[in-house]
C-alpha cells in the first residue's frame, strides 16, 4: 500500500517530522509512478543481541528526491541502508524498495539499485577495468557493455589513463570515483551511497553535486549518509536526522529552519541531539595535550 502516513507519536517534542516528503509529479514522468515511494520502510527495528539499534523508522523516499541521511555516530545509518540493500538480515517491519518488499526472497529490486559503500578495498588487486566489469554483471550487464559505459565514464572523470591500473595504486578521491561510476552502469533508479564525497577535492565535489542534482532530475532518488554537514545542507532536498535509532528531523534545510531550529546545519544537529559538550571536549583535549610528564 502506497501513500502510508505515519504517525511519530513515540518522538519527543523537539523532534521534528513535519510529513513524509512527496514531491510534485515532472512532466517527464508517468505521474502515477511519480507518486508511487521508491523506498518504504515501516516500523523498521533491528538489534543486535540486547542492543536496539533501529528503534521504528517510517520513511518514505520519493522519485528525483536527494536524501541526505545523518545523525551521529552509532545512530544505526550504516545499518539502516545495509537492511535496505539485502546486506543485512534479522529485522522487524516492513521495507519495501521499488514497491517490492525485500523480505520476500526476489533479488528482482537489486538490479534496479547501485550502492557507494564507505570501503571496498577488497577488490584492491583487480584494475578499475576488472572492478567496473565484474560490478556491472553483478547487475545484469554483458561484459562488453560493462567495459564499454565504464571506459566512457572514466574517461569523462579524466581517468582514461588509469583504466587499466590496479586500485591499491589508486589515490582515495580516484577510488571514489571508480566507486561512483560502478554504482551507477547498469542506470539504476535508486542510489544508496555512504560518505559519497569522502576523498574528493574541491572540484571533484562540484561536479559530483552536480551529477546528483541531474540524476535525481532523471528521477532517481539518491539516499546518501554523510557527516561533512555543509555538504549536506547544500546538496539534499530533503534531510533526515537519526538520532538514536529513531527520525528526529525530516525535512529541507528551509524547513529545518523555518521550525524553529537555528543557524547552521552543524547547528542544527547538535541542537536536535542535544550535544552541547564540544567546547568543553574539546579543552579537556587540548589541556591534556599539554600536560607535563612528571
Ligand atoms: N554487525 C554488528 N554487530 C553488532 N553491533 C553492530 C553491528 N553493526 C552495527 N552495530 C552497532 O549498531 C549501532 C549502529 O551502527 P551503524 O554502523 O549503523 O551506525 P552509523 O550511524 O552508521 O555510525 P557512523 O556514523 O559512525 O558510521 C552501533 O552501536 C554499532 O556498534
Amino acid at each position: 500500500m502506497y501513500g502510508l502516513n505515519p504517525t511519530f507519536s513515540s518522538l519527543d517534542s523537539n523532534s521534528y517530522i513535519p510529513h513524509q516528503k512527496r514531491p510534485e509529479p515532472r512532466s517527464n514522468q508517468p505521474q502515477g509512478d511519480a507518486q508511487k515511494p521508491v523506498i518504504r520502510l515501516h516500523d523498521l527495528r533491528k538489534n543486535y543481541g540486547t542492543k536496539l539499534v533501529l528503534k521504528g523508522i517510517d520513511l518514505e523516499v520519493y522519485p528525483g528526491q536527494i536524501i541526505g541521511y545523518i545523525g551521529p555516530n552509532g545512530a544505526g545509518k550504516s545499518t539502516t541502508q545495509r537492511l535496505m540493500l539485502g546486506l543485512e538480515h534479522g529485522y522487524s517491519g516492513l521495507i519495501e524498495v521499488l514497491g517490492q518488499d525485500i523480505s520476500n526472497g526476489s533479488q528482482a529490486y537489486k538490479n534496479r539499485i547501485g550502492y557507494v559503500p564507505e570501503t571496498a578495498e577488497i577488490y584492491d588487486m583487480l584494475t578499475a577495468r576488472e572492478y567496473l566489469s565484474f560490478s556491472g554483471q553483478l547487475y545484469g550487464l554483458k561484459q562488453d557493455d560493462a567495459e564499454y559505459k565504464a571506459a566512457k565514464l572514466m574517461r569523462i572523470f579524466g581517468m582514461e589513463e588509469v583504466f587499466d591500473r590496479r586500485i591499491d595504486s589508486f589515490s582515495k578521491g580516484m577510488r571514489q570515483k571508480v566507486m561512483l561510476t560502478a554504482s551507477v552502469l547498469h542506470n539504476p533508479d535508486v542510489l544508496f551511497l555512504d560518505e559519497p564525497l569522502s576523498g574528493l577535492d574541491a572540484g571533484s565535489v562540484a561536479v559530483v553535486k552536480e551529477i546528483f542534482a541531474r540524476l535525481a532530475a532523471q528521477g532517481k532518488a539518491i539516499f546518501y549518509s554523510s557527516h561533512i554537514m555543509d555538504v549536506v545542507e547544500k546538496i539534499s532536498s530533503r534531510i533526515i536526522l537519526l538520532h538514536e535509532g529513531q527520525v528526529a528531523a525530516d525535512g529541507s534545510f528551509a524547513e529545518l529552519k523555518a521550525r524553529g531550529a537555528e543557524g547552521s546545519l552543524e547547528q542544527i544537529f547538535n541542537q536536535l541531539t542535544g550535544f552541547t559538550e564540544h567546547e568543553a571536549i574539546a579543552d579537556r583535549f587540548c589541556e591534556t595535550v599539554q600536560e607535563a610528564y612528571n
